[in-house]
């Protein structure tokens, strides 16, 4: 079993090797990260091409150099070359630069989930590499049962938690507070484009939770 972790990515050097379809994905978590991606391919798909034609990642047109791994955070091992995957691997450990190769789990410091932002909310599904596809699947699921609505709510819900914490009670009051309210129901709202509505059920509940503590 893995350990989930949402690290801190904004503005960490990371390093990508290959410029195929999976370097690809691997990219654009990275860059949703807002991470500082370079890519290092001879060639690149068309989608890498356009995102380092536009700014946002940095594209080094050459065969990976272990000298490239200098000052990064991470590097993900995404050529079709097993040797040079695994060379990049031995090198990062030997400099504590962690390290993800899709194709050879037996090098990686970590999986990538597959994942769905709506919003800041961030849904991720792992299967400790049994099965991609089952990920994929799941997070196919995902998409239908929460709309991107649910980006919203949660600035909507930030914002009612940040003025309770401010002005009411204890802890431990406003966890009991919190478990009532976020009821399936107030979910389901949300799910069918309620929010405003829910909302102010949230709010109802926040001002009588206020005037009894
Ligand atoms: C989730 C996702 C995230 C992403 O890549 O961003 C991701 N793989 C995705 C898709 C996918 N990958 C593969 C298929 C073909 C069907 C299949 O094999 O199932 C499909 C499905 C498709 O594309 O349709 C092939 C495959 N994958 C790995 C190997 C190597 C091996 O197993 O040895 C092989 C070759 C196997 C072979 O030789 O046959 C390994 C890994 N892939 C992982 C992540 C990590 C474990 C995640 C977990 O714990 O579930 C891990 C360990 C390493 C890593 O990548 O970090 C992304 C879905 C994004 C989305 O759409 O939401
Ligand atoms: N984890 C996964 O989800 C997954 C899924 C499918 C395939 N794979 C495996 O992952 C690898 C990459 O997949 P792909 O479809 O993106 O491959 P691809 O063949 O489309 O792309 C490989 C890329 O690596 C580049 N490259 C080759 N040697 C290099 C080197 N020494 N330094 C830097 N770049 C180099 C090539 O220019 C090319 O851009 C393959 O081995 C594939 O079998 C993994």
């Amino acid at each position: 079993m893995k350990y989930a972790m949402n690290l801190e990515m904004k503005g960490r050097p990371c390093l990508v090797l290959g410029g195929g379809p999976v370097a690809l994905r691997k990219a654009r978590t990275l860059l949703r990260a807002e991470a500082a991606v370079t890519v290092a391919a001879p060639r690149l798909t068309e989608e890498l091409a356009d995102l380092a034609a536009a700014g946002r990642l940095r594209w080094r047109a050459h065969c990976y150099e272990e000298t490239m791994l200098a000052g990064m955070f991470l590097v993900v091992c995404a050529t079709d070359d097993r040797a040079a995957n695994e060379a990049a691997a031995r090198a990062a450990k030997a400099r504590g630069v962690l390290v993800n190769a899709p194709a050879q789990p037996e090098l990686s410091d970590f999986t990538v989930p597959a994942s769905l932002a709506r919003g800041r909310l961030l849904l991720t599904v792992s299967t400790d590499g049994l099965s991609p596809a089952l990920s994929r699947a799941i997070r196919a699921q995902l998409e239908t049962l929460y709309p991107e609505a649910l980006g919203d709510w949660l600035e909507r819900l930030a914002a009612v938690r940040r003025e309770l914490k401010a002005e009411t009670g204890t802890a431990r009051a406003r966890e009991a507070f919190w478990r009532r309210a976020m009821s399936a129901e107030i979910l389901d709202m949300v799910r069918q484009g309620r929010s405003e509505e829910a909302e102010e059920r949230i709010r109802h509940a926040a001002h009588l939770f206020r005037t009894e503590s």
